[in-house]
């Protein structure tokens, strides 16, 4: 289903993602973790397209999907929904817009100009939001929810586009442990319910324990770990942080990221 082979990204003369290969054959729970800088939200970013690689292939359902352009680029985009640590909604904009926004790729420039959804497109915001136990806020302007709220209307804004893949980029870094769980619930439900595969970059080991059924470690751009949790050892997680004897496994989050230009790009992708 999914193959990755050989995929480089190099930033001047530092290569962030080294040579990577995997597959993924079932529409799995994926977790990748690592320290800050291990490439993690780069694969990612090439999976969606955000980032181009350097050298490699992707191939899902045996296509290669780096090497997709224009109108192909944005259908596999909305094949491949992603979510983001800041949920990138449009604050000031409702929450059943936000969702709607999801369907972009697949609209009409005019459409979009002029923010016209049909009935049924609505109706189908509101189940989503239904499902994901947030219908009464569908109303609002996304501003005033919670950030586990908001999180799940970014997820509802993912499943408008009824994608194959859904790619998180550190979902719940930014949440609370209860709206934590509450997120990673509802991802995983996903997952098991509408059998879409899952990838998620998470920066905490019992996270990717607990909800995972396969873990991906990467170090200085290379994977360095490829298992199941249970094999997810905190010998193993010491291997992969790179940390020394004095390694703590509740010491493991990444810090918030500084570079957002390609979290900006969606979103101005969406208002555009
Ligand atoms: N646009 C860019 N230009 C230059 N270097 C970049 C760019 N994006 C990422 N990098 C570099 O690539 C490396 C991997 O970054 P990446 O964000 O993929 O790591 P990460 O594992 O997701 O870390 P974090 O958890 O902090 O987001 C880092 O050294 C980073 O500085």
């Amino acid at each position: 289903m999914l193959e990755v082979r050989n995929v480089t990204r190099v930033f001047g003369s530092r290569a962030a993602v080294d040579d990577i290969s995997f597959t993924i054959d079932r529409p799995a729970f994926v977790g990748i973790i690592g320290r800050s800088g291990a490439g993690k939200s780069t694969f990612l970013r090439m999976m969606n397209r955000l980032t181009d690689a350097s050298s490699g292939q992707i191939l899902v359902n045996g296509q290669n999907i780096l090497s997709l352009g224009g109108q192909a680029r944005r259908a596999w985009q909305s094949q491949c929904a992603m979510i983001f640590q800041q949920f990138n909604l449009v604050p000031r904009m409702d929450v059943t817009s936000n969702v709607l926004h999801g369907l972009l790729n697949r609209r009409s420039t005019l459409a979009t100009m002029f923010n016209l959804w049909s009935r049924e497109d609505i109706l189908r915001a509101l189940q989503i939001l239904d499902r994901l136990g947030i219908v009464e806020q569908a109303a609002k302007r996304a501003e005033a929810l919670s950030g586990g709220q908001q999180q799940r209307v970014a997820i509802a804004r993912a499943l408008m586009q009824d994608p194959q893949i859904i790619l998180a980029d550190e979902p719940i870094a930014s949440l609370d442990p209860m709206n934590a769980q509450v997120v990673m619930d509802t991802l995983k439900r996903i997952n098991i319910e509408d059998g879409r595969m899952v990838i998620a970059n998470l920066h905490t080991l019992d996270t990717a324990r607990r909800y995972c059924d396969r873990v991906i470690g990467m170090r200085d751009g290379r994977i360095v770990f490829d298992g199941t949790p249970e094999q997810l050892s905190t010998g193993v997680a010491r291997d992969i942080y790179g940390a020394d004897a004095s390694f703590n496994e509740a010491a493991t989050s990444t810090a918030l990221p500084t570079d957002t230009a390609a979290d900006r790009e969606y979103a101005e992708r969406l208002l555009a």
